[in-house]
């Protein structure tokens, strides 16, 4: 299927003057986001992830005239007022602290974001009750906000923004108040949307975890620009940013591993033919006994130091951290080796004293 761009920002700046000081909250930033995408947003607190996000429904304008803003394939920044209340219905929100009416039941919290549509009082009570069913709520309907768990208020919120039948839904750090079993359960219950309702979720976070559960695209952003964009699978298997590879390393912890293991006196004195190396691998080439077959072919040892294996998007993803040793000449072809089988091979360090003989 042909990837269709339902969100395209074309050169997004956000100037903030802050005591006489430009904060470029949003730095020359193109984004392009294709319709049914789980797409991830990930950076550190004051990146400009917000930012940027509320560009999508124009709740925060450009503030350069270069700026291009296309939603559903209309350019938002040249509609009047009221075409782009009619364009911002299709975009929903989420937030981390779910900004529900405490006076209100659940059901009237929900009904409240069908108050603009035009169905009769019978057709919003039925809505409501179908939203409900579809967040998992059905038996809170008559309750108070303050009655619920974390977990549900943000239910609620999720029904309320789905109400008008959005294209999209922005989930702005949506998770981030949440435990981690909540978290899981509100992930998957956006993931079930997005394969139900053909939902574009935009997700906003600073959790690679939240990323790695449900995204199927991923920007990484630092200081108002985005530093890394790819696919899930690319992004993981072959980061090139430090700060994705920061990013990534909070749920591998690859990069920790890595200079735990350089601590070792063994791996500071390698001996020459022996190298320190990370092989990255996934789908099929995880299937191939590759370590026996570098003894059998090189009589190249392989001393594993660290691993890791994701599943992400059905998809084995590993790392190991390995010692080869052999004679020189037969690690280098063992090295060879494997690059041919679709392993990613890196050289961290190569051994240089020399052997001794007796
Ligand atoms: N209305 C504003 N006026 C002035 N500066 C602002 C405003 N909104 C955001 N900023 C600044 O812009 C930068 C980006 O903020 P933003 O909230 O977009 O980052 P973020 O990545 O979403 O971080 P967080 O997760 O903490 O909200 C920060 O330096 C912030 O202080």
């Amino acid at each position: 299927m042909l990837a269709e761009p339902i969100i395209d920002l074309k050169d997004i700046c956000v100037t903030f003057k802050e005591d006489k000081r430009d904060v470029h909250a949003v730095d020359h930033v193109d984004l392009q986001i294709n319709r049914g995408d789980i797409y991830g947003v990930v950076g550190y607190s004051g990146a400009g992830k917000s930012t940027l996000i509320r560009v999508i429904n124009l709740l925060q304008r450009p503030t350069n005239a270069e700026a291009r803003v296309e939603v559903n394939g209309t350019n938002l920044l040249g509609l009047n007022a009221a075409s782009l209340r009619d364009e911002r219905r299709k975009i929903g929100m989420i937030f981390q602290h779910f900004n529900l009416m405490h006076s209100l039941t659940i059901t009237d919290n929900v009904e409240f974001a069908l108050k603009k549509s035009n169905l009769s009082k019978a057709d919003r009570k039925k809505r409501v009750a179908e939203l409900l069913e579809l967040v998992g709520l059905t038996e809170k309907a008559n309750d108070f906000p303050s009655q619920l768990s974390g977990g549900q208020k943000q239910r609620v919120g999720i029904a309320r923004a789905i109400a008008n039948r959005p294209d999209i839904l922005i989930s702005d750090e949506a998770t981030s108040a949440l435990d981690p079993k909540t978290t899981v359960a509100i992930l998957d219950l956006l993931a079930d949307l997005n394969q139900k309702l053909g939902l574009t979720v935009v997700l906003i976070t600073h959790e690679m975890d939240a990323v790695k559960r449900i995204c199927n695209r991923v920007a990484v952003m630092e200081a108002g620009r985005l530093v890394e964009t790819g696919d899930l699978l690319q992004i993981f298997s072959q980061p090139e940013a430090p700060l994705t590879k920061d990013f990534i390393d909070t749920t591998t912890h690859l990069e920790s591993a890595l200079a735990a293991v350089k601590q070792q006196p063994a791996i500071a004195h390698l001996k020459a033919g022996s190298v320190l190396v990370q092989l990255g691998y996934q789908g099929a080439s995880t299937d191939q006994p590759l370590i026996t077959e570098l003894y059998r072919r090189f009589e190249v040892s392989a001393n594993i130091l660290y691993g890791n294996l994701e599943i992400l998007q059905n998809t084995p993803v590993g790392n190991l951290l390995v010692v080869l040793s052999g004679t020189p000449k037969h690690t280098e072809q063992a090295l060879v080796f494997m690059k041919e089988q679709r392993v990613s091979v890196k050289v961290l360090e190569k051994g240089t004293e020399e052997v001794a003989h007796d």
